[in-house]
C-alpha cells in the first residue's frame, strides 16, 4: 500500500493557534455595535485617530519586508502593500475624519495610546530583529483578520451596510483588492515557513499569537476610549 503523506500549510496552524482569540474579537461590543449599525460614533472617531498612526508604522513594517525580500516579485509586492496602506486605507481614514470633522492635521497629531504604542512597537522590533518569515508571521492577523471581519459583515445584511458611515468601511475590507493581498500574504507565509526547523516555527506563531491579541485590545482600546490614564 503507498503511503500519503499529509502535508498541512503552515497558516492553518496558525489560523488554529488564534481562532480562539478572534472569535473573541468577533465578540467584542465594539464589533457587535459596529455590526448592528450602533456603535457610537465618538468610539469610532476614537478607533479612527488611533488606527491612523497605527498604519504609520504598520505601512512601514511592508517597507521592511521589501528590504529583507530576497527576489524582486517579493520585493514589489511588499512595496504594493506599503503603497497601498498610505493611500488607499489611510485615504479612506482621511475620508471619514473630514466627515467627522476631524482634520488631516488632527489625525497625524494624535496622540499614540498605550494599546497603540504596544502594538506598533512589537511589530517594529520583529521587523529590526527578526527575519522575513518573522515580519510577515506579525503583520498577518492584521490583514487576515480584518478580511474575515470585512467578509463577515458583508453578508450579515442590513444594520451595518445600510449604515451611512459604517458601510464604506465593511467594503473596503470585504473588497476583492484587499482579499487578494491578504491571499498573497498567506501564501508567502507558507513559502517561508517551509522547511524551517520547529523552533522557528515555534517563533513565528508567538509572533501572530501576539499580534491577534494586540488587535483584540485594540478593539477593546477603543471601545473603552482608553487613553493615557494620567
Ligand atoms: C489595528 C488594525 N489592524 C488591522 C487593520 C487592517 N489593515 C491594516 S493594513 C491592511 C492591509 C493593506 O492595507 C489591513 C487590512 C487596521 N486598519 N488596523
Amino acid at each position: 500500500m503507498q503511503m500519503q503523506t499529509q502535508t498541512s500549510k503552515f497558516s492553518e496552524r496558525l489560523y488554529e493557534s488564534s481562532k480562539m482569540i478572534w472569535e473573541q474579537s468577533h465578540r467584542h461590543p465594539f464589533l457587535e455595535e459596529l455590526k448592528a449599525g450602533t456603535l457610537d460614533p465618538a468610539k469610532f472617531i476614537f478607533y479612527l485617530k488611533q488606527d491612523y498612526i497605527y498604519l504609520i508604522d504598520y505601512a512601514k513594517m511592508f517597507a521592511y519586508g521589501s528590504i529583507k525580500a530576497t527576489d524582486l516579485q517579493t520585493m514589489g509586492k511588499f512595496s504594493e502593500l506599503c503603497h497601498s496602506i498610505l493611500n488607499v486605507e489611510m485615504g479612506l481614514h482621511r475620508q471619514y475624519a473630514e466627515r467627522f470633522g476631524v482634520t488631516q492635521e488632527e489625525l497625524e497629531r494624535t496622540e499614540p495610546s498605550p494599546t497603540t504604542i504596544a502594538y506598533t512597537k512589537y511589530l517594529l522590533d520583529v521587523a529590526a530583529h527578526g527575519s522575513l518569515a518573522e515580519v510577515a508571521a506579525a503583520v498577518l492577523p492584521c490583514m487576515w483578520s480584518y478580511r474575515e471581519i470585512g467578509v463577515l459583515f458583508a453578508a450579515a445584511g442590513p444594520g451595518v451596510m445600510d449604515h451611512s458611515l459604517y458601510r464604506d468601511w465593511v467594503l473596503m475590507y470585504s473588497s476583492d483588492e484587499f482579499g487578494e493581498l491578504t491571499d498573497w500574504c498567506i501564501g508567502i507565509m507558507d513559502q517561508l515557513a517551509d522547511g524551517l526547523p520547529e523552533q522557528e516555527l515555534a517563533k513565528l506563531e508567538q509572533h501572530f499569537i501576539m499580534a491577534s491579541k494586540l488587535e483584540y485590545m485594540f478593539w477593546d482600546m477603543a471601545y473603552r476610549l482608553k487613553g493615557w490614564p494620567v
